[in-house]
């Protein structure tokens, strides 16, 4: 047996799948979150095994946009190499049911059987919500169950309502209703089983006068993200030095008990040196996850959307790009993957295109460790930290770039229609602590993975391509430059010269096309081979970029990271999102040339004014 998860957005049908089946699929507090289908299984308490899918939101089987689409496709049995599913769940807000019950209505003429999940009934009792589940049921024809998918056994009745539905009962489906008498429908059906109390929205509409204020709201939101970027700093060093003490620890320790050697030198400066330098990131990614996971929860992002939505309508995006940006400060894939929820394709693309801009999860390690070495840990006017600061004038220049782009793109096209933003306001929720920390949990999971994976790959790579082949006794240079990592540093030095890259960052650049953090964790290695080479001792690897960059070349190399063409991941997910060969390439081009010109740009300036 297969069930499918269906319902209007922000419904709670990832919510529900998670609960399910264990999984742990993104929830989030607004509308647009899943844009893919996702299988899970789930048993019944008979014992039965069954299939569930959780699809995106749909307000409708009318799809408006591509996530809407695979919605109706799973459920009509459209879906590539995929049947109809054998029992539709529709998932509806018990606090919104006057717009969430069209979309069950509509559902029940596909003859498919349906048991409504009556959702979120924990939020709808304390709103004063009173729901009659029996006239409810009977009013609709459809079996209804009340769950709370946000507590541990909130869907037991669920579970129990699916061992009993009938997969051969086909009911007679009525002539197809038009929207407006499917309106209609779902409010008779509302006045019979639902009293709704007289004020339920009183703290909403409250909060929104100021926080939809269009001079008090963006001054929130600014300040909210101000905060943000001073946390990432006040509040990590502890945490940072804790883990580099480590580090240390562990590197001496296995220095004092293996003898010198190849072996010696792969543990201590290849894998503890370069994971090392990318894992005292950890706390900072932290932090910003911390306040992203907070905002998603809250309900505030759609409102931050409509704020932003003049400003960005004049550089060529709708409020609706806004969610996919934001999504794209954790990673660009699943911020390109959510412009799926952008009606317009002209949109879309602009988003998709400027999307990299934003600086994902990935490049703060390398801005934390420059900003590190090279800013001073100041106050300014006595309560801002600078290098916080700076952090935040980083991604500034970056969201900057973003409008300045599609603000061109725009120019270029001819058809320059408006469209008007729609765009659905959830109510305001206070993140529950335990869906933070799990949010968090899983944020830390990801990024160690990385660093266990992929990033000690790489660092592993380049460290036998640091060390072999072996400099003959008679050559005159250091020996690392003698290796094959040193020769093709060399080589590309020849290319950003001009930009002030020395032949470590040049190298060091290569395998951060997979992972930007590798970057760090190849600049730790490098070193750290180097240090070896030369007999002396070992620095963390902030102290070592501070003593031997120029500011100049520090400063070019964060201007470089705001653009960052390089990560196959996401000219990947450009490639298949837009299934075009051409965008990709225009998308590598541009910013490849942004990144090139605006360093240039930075280095000669700094070099001039004496930081060179
Ligand atoms: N109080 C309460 N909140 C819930 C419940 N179910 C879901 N939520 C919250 O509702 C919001 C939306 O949940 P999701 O599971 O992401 O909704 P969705 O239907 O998958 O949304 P899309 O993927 O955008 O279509 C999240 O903030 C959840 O924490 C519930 O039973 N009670
Ligand atoms: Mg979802």
């Amino acid at each position: 047996m297969r069930i499918a998860l269906i319902g209007n957005p922000n419904s709670g049908k990832t919510a529900l799948f998670n609960l399910l089946t264990g999984s742990r699929q993104k929830v989030a507090n607004y509308t647009g979150v899943t844009v893919e289908r996702k299988e899970g299984r789930m048993r019944l308490p008979n014992g039965q095994d069954i299939a569930v899918l959780d699809l995106p939101g749909a307000y409708s089987l009318h799809p408006t946009s591509l996530d809407e689409a695979i919605a109706r496709d799973v459920c009509r049995g459209f879906y590539p190499g995929e049947g109809k599913p054998d029992v539709l769940v529709c998932v509806v807000d018990a606090t919104n049911l006057q717009l969430h019950l069209r979309f069950a209505l509509e559902l029940k003429q596909l003859g498919t059987p349906i048991v409504v999940a009556l959702n979120q009934m924990d939020a709808a009792e304390k709103a004063g919500i009173k729901i009659d589940i029996d006239t409810l049921q009977s009013a609709l024809g459809l079996p209804v169950v009340p769950t709370v998918a946000v507590r541990s056994n909130g869907a037991a009745a669920l579970a129990k309502a699916l061992e009993r539905v009938e997969l051969s009962h086909i009911p007679d489906v009525p002539a197809s209703l038009e929207p407006i008498d499917l309106h209609r429908e779902a409010r008779a059906v509302l006045a019979k089983a639902v009293v709704m109390p007289q004020q339920s929205t009183k703290v909403d509409d409250a909060l929104d006068r100021w926080l939809l204020h269009p001079v008090f709201g963006l001054l929130i939101l600014a300040s909210i993200l101000f905060v943000m970027f001073q946390a990432v700093y006040a509040w990590a060093t502890p945490m940072m030095d804790g883990i580099e003490w480590i580090m240390g620890w562990i590197g001496g320790q296995v220095s004092s008990w293996l003898p010198a050697g190849p072996l010696r030198g792969l543990i201590v400066e290849g894998i503890i040196a370069g994971t090392g330098s990318v894992l005292v990131f950890l706390p900072q990614i932290l932090i910003l996850f911390l306040f992203i996971l907070a905002l998603e929860e809250s309900g505030y992002l759609p409102r931050a959307a409509f704020l932003m939505d003049r400003l960005m309508f004049k550089a060529g995006l709708s409020g609706r790009s806004f969610i996919p940006l934001l999504s794209s400060f954790a990673c660009a894939v699943p911020g390109i993957m959510a412009t799926r929820s952008i009606q317009d394709p002209r949109d879309r693309l602009a988003t998709i295109m400027v999307a990299p801009l934003m600086t994902c999860s990935a490049r703060l390690p390398v801005y934390a460790l420059l900003i590190g070495a090279f800013i001073p840990q100041q106050k300014v006017l006595g309560v801002l930290n600078l290098q916080g600061l700076v952090l935040f004038g980083l991604y500034f220049a970056g969201i900057l770039s973003a409008l300045l782009v599609s603000w061109v793109m725009k120019r270029w096209r001819r058809d320059r229609g408006e469209h008007m933003l729609m765009l659905e306001l959830p109510s305001y929720r206070v993140p529950t602590l335990r869906d933070v920390l799990i949010g968090l949990q899983e944020r830390a999971m990801i990024f160690l993975k990385r660093v266990g994976g992929i990033i000690l790959a790489l660092t592993v790579l380049l460290w036998f391509l640091l060390n072999f082949p072996a400099a003959p006794a008679d050559f005159a240079g250091p020996a690392i430059d003698y290796s094959y990592a040193g020769r093709i540093g060399h080589f590309l030095t020849g290319v950003f010269a001009p930009v002030g890259f020395n032949w470590q960052i040049c190298i060091a650049l290569i395998p951060g096309m997979a992972a930007r953090e590798v970057v760090v964790a190849s600049l730790g290695t490098v070193y750290a081979v180097q240090a070896a080479n030369d007999d002396a001792t070992a620095q963390a690897l902030s102290q070592i970029v501070a003593n031997q960059w120029s500011l100049a070349t520090a400063l070019s190399l964060l201007v470089w990271f705001i653009y960052a063409p390089q990560c196959i991941s996401t000219l990947a997910t450009i490639r298949r999102e837009t299934r075009s060969w051409k965008q990709t390439a225009i998308a590598l081009i541009y910013l490849f040339a942004l990144a090139y010109g605006a360093s240039l740009l930075t280095y000669q300036i700094a070099s001039f004014l004496g930081a060179g």
